[in-house]
């Protein structure tokens, strides 16, 4: 058997320049140095370092398969020391926001950092599209992964190739019971939508060709708010998708991004908005290092970004930035024009999200301090409460500054 190569995309925001819109260049070069001892080390084959807002991604080939204690070590080394010696120093915002926990002890899940992986045979040709995406979840994904592999009006390849004729298994996760749902395209295209309709809890984690159980795509999953009981930003997620020669096309996955879709994020991980296509700011081949787009107004809108590579014996030849083309400018465009359409909305649903989505957010401690009146005893005495100077309600639980 030949031997299998795995991809490992790590992904943590420990600090932002200024507020939470990009990552500090010095950071993405201090990460690209350390990894590149580690190719001199033999731990890793290939890397390449990258950002998307304020989240760096450390995207590493190696042959250790998933979830291996070393190269989650690296990475979480990586991601302390970069915290202690530039986003402290610098006072970044949020510096190690994302290292939610101190001990390590074997893999990085759980304590904060994004995780997506995969361990396969490398076929004679291997095109692997990595994503990454700001101020979202890892539920954003759910609606591109669905029409890369089981929408024919996305992807031609599911009426076309006799070799994705048979579809694709979709494996599921609820993240709030910790439980797993395995599907199948296209005999259950319904409950698979009625399932990932909900993307806050069921998140689309892993897809395989059913005809031979090539796994074609996996996405992070961890939810940060649930690790940590308390808003600490969003989730924002990666992804490895891989395409072609019987799986769909670089064309046919990036497709699926052509429409922003809404999704929960934004500011103060409150906001639902439109999922733009970013461009990378800069690519720089001799350092492995690509610097992403950045998150301006309204501190996005929510951006995906997407690295092109083509994999040979765990080297990463590329990236190609996939969105820098005018083919997506329409797509941006589209996601101004909501963005600018539903920021009128201010803070009303449905621009800002539903009460239980805002269970981990600040708002819960501004609504506690208020003591409504039961309507009954309001009616009883109306004019007494309304005569007041200052509001019964608000002042009972200490003023909310209104
Ligand atoms: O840290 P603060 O000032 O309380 O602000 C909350 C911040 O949380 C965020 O939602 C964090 O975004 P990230 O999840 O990308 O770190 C920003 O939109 C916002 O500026
Ligand atoms: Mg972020």
């Amino acid at each position: 058997m030949a031997p299998k190569t795995t991809v490992s995309v790590i992904k943590a925001d420990i600090g932002g320049i200024p507020g939470h819109a990009w990552v500090h260049p010095k950071i993405l070069e201090y990460a690209s140095s350390r990894l590149r001892e580690a190719v001199k080390s033999g731990l890793l084959i290939d890397y390449y370092v990258f950002n998307v807002g304020d989240d760096m991604s450390l995207l590493m080939t190696h042959t250790k398969g998933i979830d291996n204690p070393e190269i989650h070590g690296l990475a979480w080394s990586v991601f302390k020391e970069a915290t202690e010696n530039y986003a402290k120093k610098f006072k970044l915002y949020g510096a190690g926001q994302d290292l939610l926990k101190d001990s390590f002890s074997g893999n990085v899940r759980g304590l904060g950092p994004q995780v997506a992986e995969m361990e396969f045979e490398e076929r004679p040709s291997e095109p692997l599209i990595i994503f990454a995406a700001d101020k979202t979840e890892p539920g954003a994904y759910n609606l591109p992964m669905y029409k890369i592999f089981a929408d024919p009006f996305n992807t031609a390849g599911l009426v076309i190739d006799p070799q994705m004729h048979g579809g694709f298994r979709f494996e599921i996760i609820d993240v709030y019971e910790g439980k797993v749902y395995l599907l199948d395209a296209p005999e259950h295209i319904y409950t698979i939508l009625g399932l990932i309709g909900t993307p806050g809890r069921y998140i689309i984690r892993r897809v395989y060709r059913r005809s031979d159980l090539t796994q074609a795509a996996v996405v992070s999953v961890e939810r940060l708010n649930l690790i940590a009981g308390r808003y600490v930003g969003k989730d924002d997620p990666v992804a490895i998708v891989r395409a072609q020669h019987g799986l769909p096309a670089v064309g046919e996955v990036l497709e699926a991004f052509a429409l922003p879709h809404l999704v929960e994020g934004w500011m103060r991980g409150s906001h639902t908005g439109p999922l733009m296509p970013g461009k990378f700011v800069s690519i720089d081949p001799a350092n492995k290092i690509a610097m992403g787009p950045k998150m301006t107004r309204f501190d996005g809108p929510p951006k995906v970004g997407a690295l092109g590579f083509q994999l040979h014996e765990g080297y990463l030849e590329g990236p190609v930035d996939m969105f820098d083309d005018p083919a997506f400018d329409f797509s941006r465009q589209i996601a101004a024009f909501i963005t600018d359409y539903i920021r009128r909305m201010g803070p009303i649903m449905p621009h800002r999200l539903p009460p239980e989505e805002m269970e981990y957010t600040t708002l819960p401690q501004i609504l506690s301090t208020l003591k409504p009146i039961p309507v009954e005893e309001y009616e009883r005495n109306r004019l007494k409460y309304i005569s007041e100077k200052i509001s019964p309600v608000a002042i009972a639980g200490g003023s909310t500054g209104d």
